[in-house]
């Protein structure tokens, strides 16, 4: 996906990111923002980017939003809940689908590192899935899966693996062959695992990354291709500020060449109901049936207001109208959701990639 945008001599428009440089979403960014014209600014967190473009810092920002393996990105999830009211500017203005083929990089043995590179017996270090246990049926797998990916190295010496959060679900049957047990660190994007691995002078530390972070770090491709899925796919948003001046051109072009097909837009809104109101969701849900509103995904996360209480995030086809709140199907349903549910935050309209890329 390529955005359009006012070209102003000299000027170069900052696409903030989750850093740094060679995680998943720097990919995404560049995949999303091709121009030489903007500048691509590694952030440290998902919120940073959030932060960045509701502070008008950055001119856009591309967060992680789902993985086909492993589900939604919470954190992007609860930053559009927006409990405290910190970014009540942000839409959603594009998406982008990126394959993940995640690799598990660290050092070999021979590498020059520091005295503490010796073998780990821990007897927990499994060396290979068939000979080790690690495929025998039991209660809870009665048909356990094998890993499609084998180490190039040996990674017996690996005592620490950093990753994503995200990274973990998306790899659970290689790690469970050859790493079960060995301490996992959460850090805040995969290509700061490598980073962070790349720091360790002991040479006993593993990170779930990809091949381009191997590169970018000057680390071992230990295995490859460990996901547990060859489809494996993460979608991710771009995001801006809803008074973004360059929003009118962008809307107008894509206006001009798409009228007649609201088919190829995708929305998000989110809403509350009052839960104590037998049906409120389903009579919150009916409103898109109304106007023949495909719904593609609905997500919940918990509403900060009252335990067990969730704040719903549903996505449909289809595109708001802006300045014309009676016109189109999107406007109305939106319409009548007011009339049923408790509070609700309308999240943007953008262009489906997803027949492009996957
Ligand atoms: O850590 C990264 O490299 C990211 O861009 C984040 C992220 C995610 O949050 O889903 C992106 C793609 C992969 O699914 C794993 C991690």
């Amino acid at each position: 996906m390529t955005e359009k945008k006012e070209i102003k001599v000299g000027e170069s428009l900052s696409i903030a990111y989750l850093g740094p440089k060679a995680s998943y979403t720097h990919q995404a960014a560049l995949d999303a923002f091709r121009d030489e014209s903007y500048t691509l600014d590694p952030q440290i967190t998902i919120e940073d980017v959030f932060s960045a473009v509701q502070a008008g810092k950055a001119y856009r920002g591309v967060v992680p939003f789902e993985n086909s393996t492993n589900g939604s990105v919470v954190f992007t999830l609860d930053l559009f809940a927006d409990l405290h009211n910190r970014y009540p500017d942000i839409l959603v203005c594009g998406e982008s689908y990126i394959p993940v083929q995640h690799c598990l990089l660290g050092h070999f043995p021979d590498d020059k590192r520091g005295p503490s590179a010796t073998p780990n017996t821990a007897s927990n270090v499994i060396e290979s899935p068939l000979s080790s246990g690690a495929v025998t049926p039991t209660n809870r797998e009665p048909i356990p899966q094998k890993p499609t990916a084998r180490p190039i190295g040996d990674l017996s010496r690996i005592r620490k693996i950093y990753s994503h959060p995200q990274a973990w679900g998306q790899c659970k049957i290689f790690l469970n062959a050859y790493l079960k047990g060995i301490e996992r660190q959460d850090v805040s994007s995969t290509s700061r695992a490598a980073e962070l691995v790349s720091e360790d002078e002991s040479g006993t530390s593993a990170a779930i990354s990809s091949a381009i972070a191997a590169k970018l770090f000057g680390l071992k491709v230990l295995a490859k291709g460990i996901e547990e899925r060859g489809d494996n796919t993460t979608r991710f948003f771009v995001i801006k500020r809803k008074d973004t001046d360059d929003d009118r051109i962008t809307d107008q072009v894509a206006n001009d060449q798409e009228q007649a097909s609201a088919e190829q837009w995708k929305s998000l809104v989110s809403f509350t109901v009052d839960h104590a109101n037998p049906g409120a969701l389903a009579h919150s849900l009916s409103v898109f049936e109304r106007y023949g509103l495909n719904l593609t995904s609905i997500n919940t996360r918990p509403s900060g207001v009252e335990n067990w209480n969730y704040i719903f995030f549903v996505e449909i086809k289809g595109r708001k109208i802006e300045g014309n709140e009676d016109e189109g199907e999107v406007n109305q349903a939106l319409r009548d959701l007011d009339k049923v549910c408790r509070g609700r935050r309308w999240l943007g309209s953008w262009r489906n990639r997803l027949r492009d890329s996957v």
